[in-house]
């Protein structure tokens, strides 16, 4: 992409934030985060649990997460995609496999988000068939859509109305991840 382009992008990007509805501020987030941190401590800290985040959305989910975890776990990741930068969710790209054994572990699976929840159930069945002993999922937001999910997540952040959301990891047309709070695309 030229300069000129890339100038463009930049406005354009700064332009859909500027536009976008505040639905988390930071401070909510954080106490979301924490709250999480606490029930996921009491339900796996004592079962040395492998964490399988699943990238790029859980970036910042997993690296606000983790600090506040004071138990022993292990670390791998996934990366699975089915919307890139679009706006539907379309066909699994699994671009990495867990590369460590998940075979008898307790397995926790963290995203950024559960939408209509075929991306998790997709990575909890493959981690069940390579022989995890359990597996939990937390996503830092639910979406509160108008149709049955496939798998309810045993731990969630925020419920999130059903608008395109993005910031805490989640990517607007690409961009944005890197807010720490949480905004609804405008007219979406
Ligand atoms: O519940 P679902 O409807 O399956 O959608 C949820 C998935 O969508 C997003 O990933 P995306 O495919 O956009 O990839 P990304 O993590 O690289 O943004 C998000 O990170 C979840 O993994
Ligand atoms: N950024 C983002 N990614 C998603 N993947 C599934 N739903 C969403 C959403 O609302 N926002």
């Amino acid at each position: 992409m030229n300069h000129t382009d890339l100038n463009q992008k930049r406005l354009d990007t700064e332009a859909m934030l500027a536009e976008a509805d505040l639905l988390f501020d930071q401070a909510t987030c954080q106490t979301a985060l924490e709250t999480m941190a606490a029930a996921i401590t009491a339900e796996l800290g004592g079962s040395y649990p492998l964490l399988l985040p699943v990238m790029g959305g859980a970036v910042v989910f997993t690296g606000k997460l983790l600090p506040l975890l004071r138990f022993p776990l292990d670390f791998d990741y996934v990366h699975v995609s089915r919307y890139g930068d679009k706006l539907e969710g379309g066909n699994f790209h699994w671009s990495r496999a867990p590369q460590s054994s998940v075979e008898g572990r307790d397995v926790l699976i963290l995203d950024d988000i559960l939408d209509e929840g075929h991306t998790m159930a997709a990575i909890k069945q493959h981690v069940l068939d390579l022989g995890a002993k359990s597996c939990h999922t937390a996503v830092f937001a639910n979406k509160l859509i108008n149709k049955p999910k496939p798998l309810v997540a045993d731990f969630v952040g925020l419920d999130v109305p059903n608008r395109y959301v993005f910031g805490y990891g989640m990517d607007a047309a690409g961009a944005w991840r890197n807010l720490d709070a949480i905004y609804a695309l405008a007219g979406h």
